[in-house]
């Protein structure tokens, strides 16, 4: 063979392979890889895995959905879930959520943006968009137990879970778009979006055999139905054409200069155009428009679906614990606030007053069955305890192990004690290393405030009118695996109120 040289540059490329390689890390440093069946994962994974960490230990490898995922206990939780720069928040999110093309496309940029664009445009003005939202839970609130009064002449109980969908995505459009881009069918767009945007992320995956077993064809099937039919013919078609014009109009506003803060319109999208104007006089670009459509759309899944699940949590749960509905009103009458013409309503001021609510909230979200939810990528090869978590893995907190630790809730840690948040001061949007519904650290939900607030709204306006009681008395856990996006099962059955309090 004459041509030795041929073989140089493979050989060099092998060489400069030996010579970055990470030095491996020894095998009894690497956590336990333990076998759970699919089965098992899917139908009662709370137990599964917490039988699994008991047995080997605080971190445990197991494989789902074709990944291979390191489970921590309670032990390890709030390291994993703050140490943001050996658990990637960024990573391990936009994988889960099946979203790595976007972030790729966005530069890493798209979660920090949407907290940014959260904690500025609604948590800082949350008193204002509690007094602009409350007329439409006060209007929902008495259309909705007006239908269930229909249903319990005919025994076809309205679904509360769709009509307050209803609500919180009329809110969700008011708040990021404005008023004007209320109307029946932009409210289906947005339910579609919703629910479009939770297959994208997976959230209906754990129902179907193929998302179960055969994970790279649901999340390609998704892709193609989501990103190429629900969001350019639904989204895009309805919004796009009035979106693009609003951002031109902001723009002009931004540039007159002629605003005074308290004159700015109040939806988040003017928030935005103000922070992406160039400042050289150029319109807004048209990728950054594209992006701006992202954002609005991560927003809206975000805020409507999980908002609601929760809410239906919460009325299933008071439906079985009639006990704690006395008080409740008592509260309830308690911080009722009268408007200008002598009204009743419900401020942001009576939400915040409205502490026994407040800590029910909290105890359902605490222990309604969460498993695994915030998820983490790690940047390097992590030492954990014992062992190491090698770069590049997904590791996350088993929240069950969290929220009922003995440690912190006693011999009893599942016994539900609706009341004991009000005691200790501890607020439903309060996170902690013992309370992770929303996450923990620096990414943990930015929209807490506002959703707790709604969900009172949903809860305060239909006990004010009414008894929610249980058909058969039960409900159950419609999927294990996912009790933070998908509702409990079970029919809400809502008996108005002889004296009702709104
Ligand atoms: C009860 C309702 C909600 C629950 C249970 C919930 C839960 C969560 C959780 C667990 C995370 C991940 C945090 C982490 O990994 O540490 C998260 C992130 C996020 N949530 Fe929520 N959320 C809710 C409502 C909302 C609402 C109403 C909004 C918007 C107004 C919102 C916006 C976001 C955003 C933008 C992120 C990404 C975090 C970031 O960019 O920093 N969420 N949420």
């Amino acid at each position: 063979m004459d041509n030795y040289y041929l073989l140089a540059a493979p050989l060099a490329v092998f060489l400069y392979a030996l010579y970055i390689k990470r030095p491996a890390i020894p095998r009894n440093r690497l956590p336990p890889i333990v076998h759970i069946p699919p089965e098992e994962i899917f139908s009662r994974p709370r137990e599964a895995y917490g039988e699994a960490l008991a047995k080997y230990g605080p971190v445990i490898g197991v494989r789902r959905k074709g990944n291979l995922e390191f489970i921590v206990n309670q032990e390890h939780a709030r390291h994993v879930l703050t140490c943001d720069r050996l658990f990637s928040f960024e990573q391990g999110s936009a994988a889960i959520m099946n979203l790595q093309p976007i972030m790729a496309l966005t530069q890493g940029s798209l979660f920090r943006d949407l907290n940014d664009f959260v904690r500025e445009g609604i948590v800082n003005r949350i008193d204002e968009i509690v007094h602009r939202i409350w007329p439409l839970f006060q209007r929902d609130g008495k259309e909705f137990v007006d239908l269930a009064a229909e249903g319990l002449k005919t025994s076809n109980y309205p679904s509360c879970f769709n009509h307050f969908h209803n609500t919180i995505a009329e809110t969700t459009v008011i708040l990021l778009l404005g008023q004007d881009h209320v109307n029946e069918e932009n409210l289906l767009v947005i339910e579609d979006v919703a629910n479009g945007m939770a297959e994208l992320t997976g959230q209906y995956q754990n129902f179907s055999i193929i998302g179960k077993y055969l994970p790279i064809l649901w999340i390609l099937y998704t892709w193609v139905k989501v990103m190429l039919i629900t969001i350019p013919f639904g989204f895009l078609r309805v919004y796009g054409p009035k979106v693009w014009r609003d951002i031109n109009r902001y723009e002009d506003m931004v540039r007159s200069g002629k605003l005074s803060p308290k004159d700015e319109p109040a939806p988040v999208l003017y928030l935005i155009v103000k922070t992406y104007l160039p400042p050289d006089g150029r319109r807004i670009s048209a990728p950054r428009r594209l992006y701006i459509a992202v954002l609005l759309l991560c927003l809206i899944f975000a805020a409507v679906h999980t908002t609601t699940v929760v809410s239906q949590w919460v009325l299933c749960q008071l439906a079985m614990r009639p006990e704690y509905l006395a008080p409740l009103r008592e509260e309830l009458a308690n911080v009722l606030e009268e408007d200008e013409t002598g009204a009743l309503r419900l401020t942001a001021r009576s939400l915040r007053e409205a502490r026994l609510m407040d800590s029910f909230i909290r105890e359902v979200m605490r222990l309604k069955g969460d498993t695994i939810s915030a998820m983490r990528f790690t940047t390097c090869d992590v030492p954990l305890g014992n062992v190491i978590i090698p770069k590049g893995s997904f590791v996350t907190a088993m929240s069950t192990t969290v929220h009922e630790n003995p440690d912190v809730f006693g011999e009893q840690p599942r016994e539900f004690n609706g009341f004991q948040w009000a005691e200790t001061g501890k607020e439903a949007i309060m996170t902690g290393p013992a309370h992770i519904v929303f996450g923990l650290g620096r990414f943990a939900c930015p929209g807490r405030v506002l959703a707790v607030n709604e969900i009172k709204l949903i809860v305060m306006c239909l006990i004010a009118r009414s008894t929610p009681t249980l058909l058969e008395g039960k409900f159950e856990v419609a999927d294990p695996l996912n009790t933070v996006t998908q509702p409990p099962k079970g029919t809400l059955i809502f008996q108005p109120l002889e004296k009702p309090y709104l």
